[in-house]
């Protein structure tokens, strides 16, 4: 799973530059690490594959966000643990689907988010690698809609109330491979909801009367959680904006 630089499209050497650079930077020594999901977390993943390898990282343990987080990490070799085991957790590491100047998120474009907010929560530090597409000024900018995890029992009914209370139109994920809805890890569906894009920044409301509804696992709003975020950008630089506003150049 090494990845020449070079074989990578340019958005993906901004997701592997990005993913290295936090590595680098957060984990230690004896980290007890949460790793998110999806193509950004693949990198990260190489990088703690390479940084024990060479004997530059010790005693790591990671708690996986999903199945592929987890076999990524299994077939790597590193430690790989679970909440029960270790409850607490040092640093997460995960990636975004869009993230807005005050650091509000949105997750779960891979269908993770319950867990990857899970893990997150039980975690000292929360930091986020993306690629400069993923930097918005608004939500909603490229990615239009807010994952929510639901009970397949209630899927029906939310799909009709969650546009009744807060605008836009909400539709049902369903699987490119099977003839039916996907199911995450914990066998729920997905509900997407499109929000309208003059919506404004009203994310902690939204994200509180979701969260209240009957039915509702979790949404993929991360909202306050974030230390920092490092974005890649095109020309190989990779900036880490911590959460004071404070913007760091990374050295490649
Ligand atoms: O459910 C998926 C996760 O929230 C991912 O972290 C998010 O979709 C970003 O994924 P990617 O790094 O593939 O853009």
């Amino acid at each position: 799973m090494v990845s020449t630089t070079n074989e990578l499209s340019p958005i993906d050497q901004a997701k592997k530059k990005a993913a290295f650079a936090c590595g680098k930077k957060y984990v230690e020594n004896g980290c007890r690490l949460g790793v998110g999901s999806g193509s950004t977390v693949k990198f990260l993943v190489e990088y703690l594959k390479h940084a024990v390898k060479d004997g530059s990282l010790k005693d790591v343990v990671c708690v996986p966000t999903s199945y592929l987080t987890r076999r990524w990490l299994l077939d790597a070799g590193l430690t790989v643990t679970d909440l029960d085991v270790t409850p607490e957790l040092d640093v997460c590491i995960d990636g975004a689907d869009e993230v807005d100047p005050s650091f509000t998120c949105i997750k779960g474009g891979g269908g993770c988010l319950a867990r990857e907010k899970i893990v997150q929560n039980a975690a000292k530090k929360f930091h986020v690698i993306a690629d400069h597409s993923k930097e918005v000024k608004k939500l909603g900018e490229n990615f239009k809609f807010v994952p929510i995890e639901v009970l397949p029992f209630a899927a029906q009914a939310l799909l009709k109330t969650i546009p009744q209370s807060e605008g836009g139109s909400a539709e049902l994920r369903m699987s490119k491979q099977v003839c039916g809805p996907a199911i995450t890890d914990n066998n729920n569906f997905i509900i997407d909801w499109t929000f309208d894009k003059n919506r404004h920044g009203d994310w902690k409301e939204v994200q509180q009367r979701l969260a209240n509804t009957p039915g509702i696992v979790e949404t993929g709003l991360f909202i306050d959680v974030v230390e920092s975020v490092f974005f890649a950008y095109d020309d190989g630089s990779v900036k880490e904006i911590l959460k004071s506003g404070k913007k760091l150049e990374i050295e490649s």
